[in-house]
């Protein structure tokens, strides 16, 4: 069910977003949400195959279309054409959504600095180069917003994947930083920390070996929901903080994740 439907239909009216990784995933939910909502939106990743796909989707499901650029998020001259690209069709971009990202099993002690950075240029530095790209022009007409897709408490580390854990502590930093920084000037900076998401990019990067199915039947007993999250569980927040209702609310890391990071011990409560 798609996220969009607890709210009035012209919530996001008027707004301008890019949602990076928009093809796949909870990047796709809240593209797709937030077209049904009013808002224009261009979606932006590498490939330009799921990107079509994903716009066509996105059309059959709301009724209303939106836009694509291929762009790799490591490269500033990509989101230089990316801001081109939002700025002739409809304007100044008004929302970013950070959520493009990398991330795959790799034992500490077996990471090469190729992997490491591999990760680190994806995840910090595209959400360092989008938001570096996007931002002036929202400072100077006033009003912006910034969504990072980040992790819970992820200074408590994050065991077999830490490139990736590192990158988004210092996106929730970054998070904070921005909004202190922005928030005299109408540009409000937040994050949502996803729990377990059984999207296709973490079946295909996280797994490593082991079956989707029965990894992910494990962890929903981890969770006090006792349910994985879907996109649109993230969706519906992402409208949330990026709405009015959201206008007192900047530099948090929202968690949402079916109570997955209180760490509940097995059986506990069942
Ligand atoms: C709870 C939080 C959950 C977060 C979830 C998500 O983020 S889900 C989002 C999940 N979605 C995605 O991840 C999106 C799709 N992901 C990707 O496209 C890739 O993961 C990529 C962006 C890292 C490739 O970037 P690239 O073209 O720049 O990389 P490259 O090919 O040039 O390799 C550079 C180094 O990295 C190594 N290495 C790379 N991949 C793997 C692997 N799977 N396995 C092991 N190692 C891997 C490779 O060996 C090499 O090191 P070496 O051996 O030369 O010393
Ligand atoms: N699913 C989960 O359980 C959790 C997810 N998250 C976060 O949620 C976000 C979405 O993850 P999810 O939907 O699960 O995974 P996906 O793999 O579906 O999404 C990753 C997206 O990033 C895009 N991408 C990757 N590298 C680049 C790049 N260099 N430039 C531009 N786009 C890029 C990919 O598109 P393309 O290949 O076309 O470039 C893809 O659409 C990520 O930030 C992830 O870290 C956080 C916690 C839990």
């Amino acid at each position: 069910m798609d996220g969009h439907r607890y709210f009035a239909p012209d919530l996001l009216a008027g707004e301008v977003a890019v949602v990076t990784g928009g093809g796949s995933g909870i990047g796709f939910a809240i593209a797709r949400d937030f077209v049904a909502l009013g808002a224009d939106v261009v979606i932006a990743s590498r490939s330009a195959e799921r990107l079509a796909d994903a716009e066509g989707r996105i059309a059959a499901r709301t009724g209303r279309t939106c836009a694509s650029l291929p762009c790799d998020v490591r490269q500033e001259a990509d989101v230089d054409r990316l801001r081109e690209f939002v700025t002739a069709r409809y304007g100044p971009a008004t929302t970013v959504v950070n959520n493009a990202a990398a991330n795959f099993f790799m034992p500490a002690e077996r990471m090469t600095r190729r992997a490491f950075d591999a990760v680190l240029s994806t995840d910090l530095a595209g959400t360092f180069n989008v938001t570096r790209g996007l931002v002036p022009a929202m400072l100077e007409a006033g009003r912006g917003l910034v969504l990072n897709i980040t992790l819970a408490e992820p200074d408590r580390g994050f065991p077999g994947f830490s490139h990736c854990g590192a990158a988004k502590a210092a996106i929730v930093s970054l998070t904070s930083s921005w909004a202190y920084e922005w928030g005299g000037r109408g540009v409000r900076v937040n994050g949502i920390a996803p729990g377990p998401v059984p999207t296709e990019g973490v079946a295909a990067n996280m797994l490593g070996e082991h079956d989707p199915a029965r990894a992910f039947a494990g962890a929903a007993t981890r969770i006090p929901a006792r349910r994985l999250g879907t996109p649109e569980d993230i969706s519906a927040a992402a409208v949330f903080l990026c709405s009015p209702a959201g206008s007192w609310i900047t530099g948090q890391n929202l968690v949402v994740d079916g109570g997955f990071s209180l760490n509940v011990p097995p059986n506990a409560g069942a």
